[in-house]
């Protein structure tokens, strides 16, 4: 009989779990009085919800016994090539370089600037870095010096502008069985959760993704979807999950499809309100890690998992679809002269360390050739292998402040961005037929 389990993806954060305590007989569906009805329930749990009335109690993935690889290519598995989510090209305008031939897609990369702050302007700062038109970033100083992306954003686009370009492609793709990571990567204070989060008058990628998904099913009558979420944070190296404050120290584990996080848990959920109150939930957990480690959340990397299963009914079925939709809000890297207490200058090392591994894995993906990349050297690279090595869409929002005081974090940030732009993904659509 079927139960919550899902088919295994190509994503890296799939989560191994034991079979289901609720079976998936119609009294544990969520299925009542007509009504979808959220639950405190954890990954186990099966409530299908369709675009339509209706609601099914059925799983569209197979129930699974623990010797038994959760996700195994059943058979009937496809990986068909999906389009390519419409993302401009980009090149580097003064650095060119030998870029390998490309059979597949590239990642995506965004820049965006947020205006210079308070404090910047108070001393003195003045713009060094500026958006030259959409797509380059140039220096103010040397204005040979300047970078061509996919997208670039000035200090005055707002997040559903940016959402819009480097981030509805890949969660609309993602709803159509391709997994999709979207992340944003930038030094301390330059917009990181401003981008991925934001706050109730400007809404980051996350909430924005969150209601897309919703809206997308509105939007798809005749066929029923699961969604369940995940949060979890990188502090120290040490994995922590957010849904679940027990949940510490989690382990990576590794088989072979992938990299997935031991015993993490995953929440069905029913409405965007109900997703959010999710990670509301995760960033008070968050919070109170803070105060116990000194810990903050530009201290630790965040990643937000969506997997979303979807079917059409009756005569249309064909075959059952999943994704994982991964939203990753890094740590920002610091000098280490700011530092001022052993904890954080622990902290400030780790996050270090596990940027500049990132850092080498894509220089080394870029390098388009086969020699040893190093993903196992952080839990980071870890969990972002199977994105990172081409299975689904990526895309990469850099956020940057123009000041002259920070010009050289800026300037590595965008070197860091253009590498990324040159590592070449092959998207595929999981699908599986049962
Ligand atoms: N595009 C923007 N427009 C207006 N304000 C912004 C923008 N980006 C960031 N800010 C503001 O700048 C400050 C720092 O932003 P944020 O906290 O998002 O940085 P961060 O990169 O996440 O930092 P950390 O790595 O320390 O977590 C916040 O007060 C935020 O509201």
């Amino acid at each position: 009989m079927a139960s919550s389990s899902r088919a295994r993806s190509s994503s890296p954060f799939s989560h191994r779990k034991p079979s289901s305590p609720y079976s998936s007989t119609s009294s544990s569906s969520s299925f009542m009085n007509n009504r979808l009805m959220p639950r405190s329930c954890s990954s186990s749990a099966s409530s299908y919800f369709n675009s339509g009335n209706g609601f099914s109690s059925r799983s569209m993935t197979p129930n699974r016994s623990r010797s038994e690889s959760m996700y195994p290519a059943p058979r009937g598995y496809s990986a068909r090539a999906a389009p390519p989510v419409s993302f401009p090209s980009e090149e580097l305008i003064t650095e060119p370089f030998d870029a390998p031939q490309r059979s597949g897609d590239s990642i995506s990369v965004t820049i965006r600037f947020r205006p210079l702050s308070e404090r910047e302007f108070q001393r003195g700062d003045e713009i060094s870095w500026y958006a030259d038109g959409d797509k380059i970033v140039r220096n103010e100083y040397n204005p040979a010096t300047a970078y061509a992306f996919d997208r670039v954003f000035g200090p005055h686009a707002n997040s559903q502008e940016v959402y819009d370009v480097a981030a509805k492609p890949v969660v609309k793709a993602a709803m159509e069985g391709v997994n999709g990571t979207v992340f944003a990567y930038g030094v301390t204070s330059s917009g990181k959760t401003h981008t991925m989060h934001g706050d109730h008058t400007s809404p980051g990628i996350i909430p924005l993704a969150i209601k897309d998904v919703f809206s997308i099913i509105q939007d798809t009558p005749g066929s029923e979807f699961l969604l369940r979420v995940s949060y979890l944070e990188i502090y120290n190296e040490v994995i922590n999950d957010l849904l679940d404050p027990t949940g510490q120290n989690l382990r990576v584990r590794e088989d072979a499809q992938g990299t997935y996080v031991e015993g993490i848990k995953e929440e069905v959920v029913l409405s965007p309100g109900h997703a959010l109150s999710f990670i509301a939930a995760g960033e008070e957990h968050r919070h109170v890690g803070s105060n116990n480690f000194n810990l903050f959340s530009s201290r630790s990397h965040t990643i937000f998992t969506l997997m979303i299963e979807s079917s059409a009914h009756g005569d249309e079925y064909d075959g059952v679809i999943f994704s994982q939709l991964n939203l990753i809000d890094l740590a920002g890297s610091e000098s280490s002269k700011t530092e001022t207490t052993g904890i954080r200058r622990k902290e400030g090392s780790y996050i270090n360390k596990s940027l500049l591994t990132l850092g080498t894995v894509i220089g080394k993906l870029s390098e388009g050739k086969a020699s040893h990349v190093p993903y196992r050297d952080s839990k980071l690279t870890r969990l972002l292998q199977s994105s990172l090595s081409g299975h689904g869409h990526v895309s990469l929002i850099c956020t940057v402040t123009p000041a002259s005081s920070s010009m050289e974090e800026t300037h590595n940030t965008l070197k860091f961005a253009s590498r990324a732009k040159r590592v070449e993904i092959y998207a595929s659509r999981n699908k599986v037929y049962y």
